[in-house]
């Protein structure tokens, strides 16, 4: 549970209450549906918003991907607020309902679930980050490209960010791996952009982590000019900082790398608030949730934009 002062952050049981109540509140445009299991078993949940929701129609397909790392609360609720927005909103804003009825937009707000409830098991925050394998997994350094190649994690079992014995060695990055590549419908991935959020800094990420090139195989410069220019056109909206994920320090086996080599899917990171550690750190208290959510809601639509062309 959360601290009693904190009891506007989701735990896991109250996020799976949210989707099932969106999706019976708003059955036409939402579809409840299941990424996979966690290595202790608990379902990662996803929605699908579109119009006729229950039908896989061809419109361009969003995925937001939240609390990869189990610490980062805030971005659980970014993504249930991404949901509440283009549902309670739909039918009387006009951008929010061409949005929903032009795309198919794909939620997963916890990536992670055990190591969430690990976090918040205790008397107090635990600071987790991992998955809760037998020898925890980093999961933003267990996907599939150039995985464990630069640097960019560790193979020691006792680090925080551990890569795990072999790529997609976690259930969790697996799971979310077989969804992404079932959107392959007659051989052409439905998905064409993507954010996973996380905590904190403020910025706005995107491939490659692996290496500071900006033409590494996979990545044309028209490509990675791309990158930037929607990148930058997002942290305008939101004041976060924009810049190559290498720039601040290597990561290999991140989701963007993957998304991006595997499926030519436009991949970003976010970095919520707060901008820097102080005493809130990965523990904002939940009078923030509304603010620093709303705050990512222009660079969402921009996103949606850019996922058609
Ligand atoms: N949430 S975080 O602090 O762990 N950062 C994430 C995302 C990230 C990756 C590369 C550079 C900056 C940030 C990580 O996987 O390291
Ligand atoms: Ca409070
Ligand atoms: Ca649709
Ligand atoms: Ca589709
Ligand atoms: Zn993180």
């Amino acid at each position: 549970e959360f601290p009693a002062e904190d009891s506007g952050y989701h735990t896991y049981s109250e996020m799976l209450t949210e989707l099932d109540e969106a999706a019976s509140w708003h059955p036409d445009i939402v579809d409840r549906t299941t990424v996979g299991r966690s290595a202790e078993g608990r379902e990662i949940p996803a929605v699908k918003i579109s119009d006729n929701a229950g039908v896989d129609e061809d419109e361009p397909e969003v995925l937001f991907t939240c609390n990869q790392h189990a610490r980062e609360h805030l971005t659980a609720e970014m993504c249930l607020h991404i949901l509440k927005r283009y549902t309670d909103n739909y039918g009387s804003d006009r951008a929010i309902s061409d949005a929903v009825d032009g795309r198919e937009i794909w939620v997963v707000p916890m990536v992670n679930p055990d190591g969430v409830a690990h976090d918040i098991s205790g008397s107090d925050y635990l600071g987790w980050r991992r998955n809760r394998q037998a020898n925890p997994v980093d999961l933003n350094r267990n996907w599939g490209h150039q995985w464990g190649c630069c640097g960019g994690s560790s193979g020691d079992p006792n680090s925080s960010t551990y890569r795990g014995p072999e790529a997609f060695s976690a259930p969790e990055t697996a799971s979310l791996r077989d969804f992404v590549n079932s959107r392959v419908v007659d051989g052409t991935q439905q998905i064409t952009a993507h954010i996973d959020f996380h905590t904190f800094s403020e910025l706005v990420l995107w491939p490659y982590g692996y290496t500071t090139a900006e033409n590494a195989p996979g990545m044309t410069r028209e490509e990675y000019r791309r990158f930037a220019d929607v990148g930058k056109a997002m942290a305008a909206t939101n004041g976060y900082d924009p810049m190559q994920s290498s720039e601040l320090y290597v990561t290999d086996g991140s989701v963007n790398d993957w998304m991006w080599a595997e499926h030519d899917i436009l991949s970003f990171t976010f970095e919520m608030y707060p901008g820097s550690g102080g005493s809130e750190g990965f523990y904002p208290p939940d009078e923030v949730i509304q603010r620093e959510t709303s705050r990512n809601d222009e660079a969402v639509s921009i996103l949606l934009d850019e996922s058609g062309r």
